[in-house]
């Protein structure tokens, strides 16, 4: 089971993510009390080691917007939240990242319907930590798609049981208070999904 832990901010929280056994860990680059600058998520991706994959999180932005916070920050993946046209996907190929479509369960379902590498199934407001129905898109998505939304410690094990995702994505329920993760929920998010896969 791959795990993204998302929304981090601090080089402790990075180390924390990698330590626990993180397969990617996210910086969100667009519009949210998690956001960070191109420069900051420079710094963070630099701590990561190579077979744990960086990723940029963006919403809604332009395609050359995206390339130019990519580049800067130096992360080897783009996640695309929203209905990002097929175009704008294309438009990044070239880049030579891993591209994520990130959508709701109401989205065409498809891994790579948009050339995309992989597909994140989300909950309707990305990052709020709000659980769906996560059982009402079990078999759903086809190739290799991970479930986000609402997941935690707590509950991750009957999420994966419900949807059978490839992976799973996590950021408010490895946190203490709004967009301050917390380091031993990361690592019990991380033993829970072992747990459970
Ligand atoms: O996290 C945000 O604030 C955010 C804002 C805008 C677009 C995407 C955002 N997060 C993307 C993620 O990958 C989250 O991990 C995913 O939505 C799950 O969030 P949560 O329900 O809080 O675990």
């Amino acid at each position: 089971m791959y795990v993204k832990i998302c929304g981090l901010s601090e080089p402790a929280h990075v180390a924390a993510a990698v330590e626990a056994g993180a397969d990617a860990v996210g910086f969100v680059m667009t519009r949210s009390t998690r956001r960070v600058s191109p420069g900051r998520a420079a710094e963070l991706a630099a701590l990561v080691p190579a077979h744990v994959l960086t990723v940029g999180v963006f919403r809604g932005e332009d395609p050359e917007t995206v390339r130019a916070a990519a580049l800067a920050s130096g992360v080897r993946a783009v996640q695309l939240h929203g209905r990002h046209p097929h175009a704008d996907f294309v438009a990044l190929k070239d880049l030579g990242v891993t591209l994520l479509r990130a959508v709701d369960s109401t989205a065409d379902l498809r891994c790579g319907a948009y050339d995309e590498d992989l597909l994140l199934v989300d909950a309707p407001h990305a990052g709020s930590g709000q659980p769906w129905d996560w059982a009402a898109v079990r078999g759903r998505p086809s190739g290799r798609w991970l479930l986000a939304g609402g997941l935690a410690p707590g509950n991750v094990a009957e999420a994966i049981a419900a949807a059978g995702p490839w992976g799973v994505d996590v950021s408010s329920g490895v946190e203490s208070a709004p967009g301050v993760k917390d380091p031993a929920l990361i690592e019990a998010f991380l033993k829970a999904v072992r747990g459970a896969a």
